[in-house]
């Protein structure tokens, strides 16, 4: 179940405000500039679906956001717990980073944790399927598959290029919770 828990950026243990409902998790991220919606998919496209089949399903979609927010690009990134690059991959999203576009990502199925830095909280979003967020440009965040990664995810870019990031250096994300 999608989930969203704050935290002061002060204190790693102690939640200040949870919620497992799509609305409420909605408002309080909108509050903060947080895009979070609920696409619900009109076929069912199993298990590990091809990348061609989830950009298929999802075209309408994302035309539309394209059209209002005029973004240029995007993917398909799905992670399985027998990629042998897992940890790695893990470990580099973990870091505090920020990217010079909004991070927008749409969970086709499977899960993750995105842990967004805003003022003095620490935003944990826990994205499963059907669920999209876009984190505003410049937010420092970090991202949490798991040990055992599973997760279908379209990505939609403002640029070109794709994935760039800037690493803050902040070592905060390591006394947070992470993906169970
Ligand atoms: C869910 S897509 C992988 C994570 C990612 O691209 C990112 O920038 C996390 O912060
Ligand atoms: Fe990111
Ligand atoms: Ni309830």
């Amino acid at each position: 179940m999608s989930a969203l828990t704050l935290y002061s950026d002060t204190d790693t243990r102690t939640p200040l405000w949870h919620s497992t409902h799509a609305d409420e998790i909605a408002e309080k991220l909108n509050a903060r500039g947080v895009r979070f919606e609920r696409w619900e998919a009109d076929r069912d496209l199993g298990h590990d679906p091809a990348p061609e089949t989830v950009i298929d399903a999802y075209q309408h979609a994302i035309d539309k956001l394209v059209a209002e927010k005029g973004y240029q690009s995007w993917d398909v990134i799905s992670l399985r717990a027998d990629n042998p690059q897992k940890e790695a991959l893990r470990a580099k999203f973990l870091n505090e980073h920020t990217h010079g576009e909004d991070e927008v990502r749409f969970f086709v199925e499977g899960a993750g944790l995105f842990c967004l830095h805003i003022e003095d909280q620490v935003y944990q979003v826990l994205c499963e399927k059907n669920d999209l967020i876009s984190v505003p440009a410049g937010t420092p965040h970090w991202f949490d598959m798991g040990s055992e990664p599973n997760f279908t995810a379209i990505r939609i870019f403002d640029n070109p290029e794709g994935w760039v990031a800037q690493f803050t250096g902040s070592e905060i994300a390591d006394g947070y919770p992470r993906l169970a």
